[in-house]
């Protein structure tokens, strides 16, 4: 492919009354990973939610794989292999891993996919072998977004958006998830990510985005380098 993955052009979003989002543009899955960044509140998050679906844009167009995914549903645009891993845990709390995995295959695209998929995400998780019949609501925190991750994967993403994946982690999980991370893009699927570690978000990123104020306030293509400190510079505004 030649063009973006994704394209965002011009999307203003909001919650009621208020805007997050004001015209913001970016794309993905042309240049390799895409980074996301920005103080908190600044709609990182919201932009995420846009382009899965799961909030409806005011204004612009999203195009996804060739196709205008702008007024689509959530469930549709999983089924076409756009896949968001949310902050925070959102898995259902009574259902086993098991349950989860076969719960991420069920799209059309993904299901004939299932075997194979879900030996690649016990290849990069194998804990979750072991715990495989154990209910979401009894793993730990580590555990639980490697299942988040892991139900994505089963998805079969073309595009795999990854909203704050460290957030809350100890240190060991933490490492052990941002290689897991690694091990993803490196097997082809192109990510976009949301990430407040910089030395991750800058080992993982080929492409960045500081969002600001719902807008993009800078845009740091391939081949453009930016260190650890100026990034630090960017979130504290000098
Ligand atoms: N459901 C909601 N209803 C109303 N306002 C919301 C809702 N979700 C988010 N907001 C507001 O939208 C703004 C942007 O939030 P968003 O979560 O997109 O930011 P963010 O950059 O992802 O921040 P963080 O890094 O803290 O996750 C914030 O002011 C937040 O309070």
């Amino acid at each position: 492919m030649t063009g973006p993955m994704l394209s965002v052009s011009e999307l203003t979003a909001g919650y009621g009354r208020i805007t997050v989002l004001d015209k913001i543009s970016i794309e993905a899955g042309r240049f390799g990973n895409v980074g996301l960044f920005g103080p908190n509140g600044h709609g990182k998050t919201t932009l995420l939610r846009a382009v899965s679906g799961l909030l409806k844009p005011r204004q612009g167009r999203i195009v996804f794989d060739g196709e205008d995914i702008t007024e689509a549903t959530s469930r549709a645009i999983v089924k076409k292999g756009l896949i968001h891993v949310p902050q925070g845990n959102t898995l259902f709390p009574d259902l086993s891993i098991a349950d989860c995995m076969a719960l991420g295959a069920y799209s059309p695209r993904a299901r004939p996919l299932e075997d194979e998929n879900r030996e690649k995400v016990l290849a990069l998780f194998p804990k979750l072998r072991e715990r495989w019949r154990q209910r979401v609501a009894t793993l730990s925190g580590g555990e639980r977004q490697m299942v988040s991750i892991g139900t994505a994967l089963m998805s079969h993403p073309k595009l795999l958006i990854l909203d704050e994946p460290t957030l809350g982690l100890a240190p060991k999980i933490k490492d052990e998830l941002c290689r897991s991370v690694l091990e993803i893009s490196k097997s082809g699927v192109p990510l976009i990510v949301v990430e407040q570690d910089v030395e991750f978000l800058l080992e993982l990123s080929q492409h960045l985005y500081f969002l600001n104020h719902g807008q993009v306030e800078t845009e740091i293509k391939p081949g453009e380098s930016l260190g650890h400190s100026e990034i630090m510079a960017m979130y504290f505004g000098h």
